[in-house]
């Protein structure tokens, strides 16, 4: 049965048989469903080309008020239009039968309002259905205005995801859809009232199947994830559905659906308020694997256009990071400590010369006919004058520029020659012109007080004398030479291989240096702004959808919603520039403090306050693990037990019966990791992943060449938030070493996997005769 292997009360039981014909017979009766949705979207088509048309022809004329409507209509009829056209492999998907409401009262949708049925809805055990709606990915009402399909986000659709056999309200049926464009392949029932007698129309209600999280859930991987919206269960929906005010913070360990459920919160808030989300929606992700594996969800459900899906590594405009820090590097760029240094090196920057351009330490010039110079230890003296304060440094150059003529100046005697101050505040105009026009004061400035760009001054810190004149008291000499080096990667103007953690570097410096703002494009117009409908209705756009919302979050450097996901991995830097990107916005923050890969907790959770302020937060915590089956959860356990002793796992929701296998590498590493790659290709149906140790990154996709594109190894950093049908994990022991946090990442790598798990025990693993790695024993 669908529920064995639950542990709580959240997945409905099906029937254990079914009569024979009921199957075709419930397909077929959703088919005729389906048709018909089809003909009145079809309708809804033809109703929307001739308001575009009739728009066309009239231009603007008629009242104000009709106009709104007629626009209205049009943007409705052209947001059904676009979302048909993009094909929906399943755009209806839900069904739910009901009792009667308490109050007998419906709302506009003529759905009935009340979730707790009508005291008489239940004689005895017999009861009959009052009412059927079926869900899908937008809504549909019928000519009469009857819904014909409730979108899947609206309030009356909430009890499909609410509904459990303890708590099941009026949801006597709760049906999942299969279909693909127009056809109907099948149905799949949960009874969430197994005790009554129930019918429907007269006819006593047949039940199918086995219920269809289970179905959802035995389905092979691909490398991209699938929506759950079909399937959403009772505490996800609580979370998506949750009000957006303040910060939404949910907590669960692996395969519990937070970034599912993150992702489907992201398309509610865009249903749920779109004038306000125009402001646009960040989502971001620990790394660009889980950005492309996410990627489809939100367009499966309709929504992209105001979600920026980016990874920690390209949160900055033009910055692409593509390698990773050594554990013990990525420690100190992470750490709050930066700031301080980072404050140091935007004003210590202005003295390193750039290239063969060296920085002058004088300045001569003629004015009013005489010459006039600045030594070098004046010039240092108006310099640190003009850095006083903590504005951004290059904003601060006019004031360098005034401090500078006011020294030449009083150097020429001006405020003595001059009594009558109408007269002296022309000469020294004049005065000030005569210098600012001539070139070599031009060229001064420019090689004294040059504009700094973020990645200029991070090239600066490459320098390890320097950068421990600007550490000094914050950084000590080992963690210095250790930034440095890993920083000598880039050229002298910055550019060059970034680090995950450089990006976050590059932010903060930003931010110091005060960068001119860009020219900004044209902002995108919102349809619901302008309620025209038309650039909806355009048939040829000029740029897809992923390109504009590429381009907006290109644009946007504030949010009106910022969704975090797997936040325990933020540094504290990281959560700085996450938080300079959400000042204004509301919350939603999710993760799992057992994965956690970085290793100062408490200096996160205090940059994590610092960035959330002190809006008010409501916790959910998820509790059920639809990844792992219960015997890889159980050998997961064993090391969440050692990383964080006291955790409570989350109860996996079923079982395989095949229990992880060991094997015992030998010599040759790499021929090992292949023949189980190869072995557990060929007993699942869609992908492996292969976890080794981060520095084994580079060899392990050698080892895995020519086995084809069902298999990957990734480092065990990079496995966050991924999942496979069956992963090998290469070497814990190494995993566990490779930085204070390795116990964490061992157990995200071991909690990949939805089918198989292969441990592969490497030279360091200390296996006993089966096999098993030390970690890994009771
Ligand atoms: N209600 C659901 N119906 C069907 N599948 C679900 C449901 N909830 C979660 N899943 C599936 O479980 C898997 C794990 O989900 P997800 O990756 O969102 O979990 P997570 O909590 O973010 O995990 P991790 O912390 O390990 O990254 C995914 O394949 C997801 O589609």
């Amino acid at each position: 049965m669908a529920a064995q292997n639950a542990t709580d009360a959240q997945v409905a039981t099906g029937p254990a048989t079914e009569p024979d014909g009921v199957r075709d017979r419930e397909t077929g009766a959703e088919q005729q469903h389906l048709d018909r949705v089809y003909r009145r979207l079809e309708e809804k088509i033809h109703e929307a080309e001739f308001l575009m048309d009739d728009a066309a022809k009239r231009g603007q004329v008629g009242t104000p008020g009709a106009l709104a409507e007629r626009d209205a209509q049009v943007f409705r009829a052209g947001v059904h239009l676009n979302r048909l056209n993009s094909e929906f492999e399943d755009f209806l998907f839900g069904r739910i039968d009901l009792l009667p409401g308490k109050d007998g009262k419906k709302g506009p949708d003529g759905a009935y309002t009340s979730v707790e049925p009508a005291d008489d809805a239940v004689r005895g055990d017999r009861a009959e259905i009052a009412e059927t709606l079926h869900i899908g990915r937008i809504g549909v009402l019928d000519a009469d205005y009857s819904p014909l399909v409730i979108d899947w986000r609206a309030p009356a659709a909430a009890p499909f995801y609410r509904a459990t056999p303890v708590a099941p309200g009026r949801v006597v049926r709760r049906r999942v859809i299969r279909s693909k464009g127009r056809k109907v392949l099948g149905v799949e029932d949960d009874l969430l009232r197994p005790e009554l007698s129930t019918t429907l129309d007269g006819r006593a209600l047949p039940v199918v199947g086995d219920g269809a999280l289970m179905a959802a859930l035995g389905q092979a991987r691909s490398h991209t994830m699938r929506d759950i919206v079909s399937s959403i269960q009772a505490e996800q929906d609580l979370v998506i559905r949750a009000p957006a005010a303040s910060v939404t913070e949910v907590e669960g360990g692996p395969g519990t659906g937070k970034t599912a459920v993150a992702l489907h919160r992201a398309a509610y808030l865009l249903y749920q308020d779109r004038r306000r989300y125009a402001g646009g929606i960040l989502v971001v992700s620990p790394t660009p694997l889980l950005v492309a594996y996410t990627e489809g969800v939100l367009p499966s459900l309709g929504e992209e256009g105001q979600v920026a899906v980016r990874a920690l590594g390209s949160l900055v405009d033009g910055a692409e990071a593509d390698t990773y820090d050594e554990p013990s590097v990525a420690r100190v760029k992470g750490s709050a400590r930066m700031v301080k240094v980072a404050r140091k090196a935007v004003r210590g920057a202005l003295e390193v010369p750039a290239g063969d351009t060296p920085v002058p330490d004088r300045l001569r010039v003629v004015a009013f006919g005489g010459r006039l110079e600045l030594d070098g230890d004046e010039l240092r003296r108006i310099r640190q004058v003009a850095l006083g304060g903590t504005a951004p440094v290059n904003l601060l150059r006019p004031r360098a520029r005034r401090l500078i003529l006011d020294a030449l100046w009083a150097k020429a005697g001006g405020p003595r020659r001059y009594t009558d101050p109408e007269l002296a505040a022309e000469a020294r105009q004049a005065f000030d012109e005569d210098i600012t026009t001539e070139q070599v004061f031009t060229d001064f400035l420019d090689a004294w007080w040059p504009e700094l760009t973020p990645r200029r001054v991070l090239a600066c810190m490459a320098d390890e004398r320097r950068l421990a004149r600007w550490a000094r008291r914050v950084l000590n000499p080992r963690e210095v030479r250790q930034v440095a080096r890993s920083l000598s990667r880039l050229d002298g103007r910055g550019h060059g291989p970034l680090s995950v953690h450089d990006v976050a570097l590059l932010d903060e410096l930003e931010t110091l240096l005060g960068v001119a703002p860009r020219p900004r494009r044209p902002r995108e117009v919102d349809p619901l702004d302008q309620l025209t409908g038309l650039e909806e209705l355009m048939p040829v756009r000029s740029e897809s959808r992923r390109e504009r919302a590429e381009r907006l979050a290109e644009e946007r450097r504030d949010y009106a919603h910022v969704i975090v996901d797997e936040a325990q991995d933020l540094t504290p830097m990281q959560w700085r520039m996450v938080g300079r990107r959400g000042r204004h916005a509301t919350w939603t923050v999710v993760g799992d403090p057992a994965q956690s890969s970085w290793s100062d907790p408490d200096e996160a959770a205090e940059a994590r306050d610092e960035a959330l302020g002190t809006r008010p937060r409501r916790r959910f915590r998820l509790t059920v693990n639809y990844r792992n089956p219960a015997e890889i959860a159980e050998l997961a356990a064993k090391v969440l037990a050692l990383a964080m002793p006291g955790t409570e796992s989350p109860s996996a929701v079923r079982s395989t019966g095949v229990t992880p296998r060991f094997v015992v590498a030998g010599d040759d590493l790499g021929a090992a990791v292949r023949a189980e790659a190869a072995r557990l290709l060929a007993e699942v149906e869609g992908t492996v992943g292969v976890v080794v140790p981060m520095g084994r990154r580079a060899e392990a996709r050698g080892w895995l060449a020519g086995l084809g594109g069902r298999a990957v190894a990734l480092g065990s950093l990079e496995a966050k938030g991924l999942e496979y049908d069956a992963t090998v994990v290469v070497s814990p022991a190494e995993i566990a070493d490779e930085s204070p946090a390795g116990l964490r990442v061992l157990y995200v790598a071991l909690t990949r996997a939805t089918q198989r798990l292969t441990v592969l025990a490497g030279e360091r693993d200390d296996p006993d005769e089966r096999g098993v790695p030390d970690l890994l024993r009771d």
